[in-house]
């Protein structure tokens, strides 16, 4: 199993889930974060304001998948989530030990 974080635009999140769950994925976590990229210090543009302070607001996906569709959701994040500007945002993949299902017991890629 893998765990595909997303970093993203909040305007391009219900988007986003949509394709997700059109692709099958069951659950998801989602928080608000701030963050900067390598522009740090100028200006992007947040609900038709300019941010010019260090942190902007962005979206956390978290997702846990079976390896086999990791190339699939981190191109459905990327389709759905890219405006071609900057602050567009990032996708991390990381290696996922374990997942259970407290209700049930169920275990691994039965637990997502
Ligand atoms: N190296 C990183 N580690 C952790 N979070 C990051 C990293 N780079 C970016 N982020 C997060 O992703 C958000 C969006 O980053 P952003 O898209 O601006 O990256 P960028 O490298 O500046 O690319 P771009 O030039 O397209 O803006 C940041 O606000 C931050 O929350
Ligand atoms: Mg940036």
């Amino acid at each position: 199993m893998r765990k595909i974080e997303a970093i993203i635009k909040p305007s391009r999140l219900d988007e986003v889930k949509d394709a997700l769950n059109e692709i099958g994925i069951n659950g998801m976590t989602v928080s608000e974060v701030r963050g900067f990229g390598r522009q740090k210090g100028h200006t992007e543009i947040f609900r038709g304001a300019e941010y010019q302070v260090d942190f902007i607001p962005k979206i956390k996906i978290e997702i846990i998948v079976e390896r086999s569709i990791t190339e699939k959701v981190i191109s459905v994040i990327e389709e759905k989530a890219g405006t071609g500007n900057i602050g567009d945002g990032k996708v991390f993949v990381l290696p996922v030990e374990q997942a259970v299902r407290i209700r049930t017991g169920e275990c691994g890629r039965e637990a997502l």
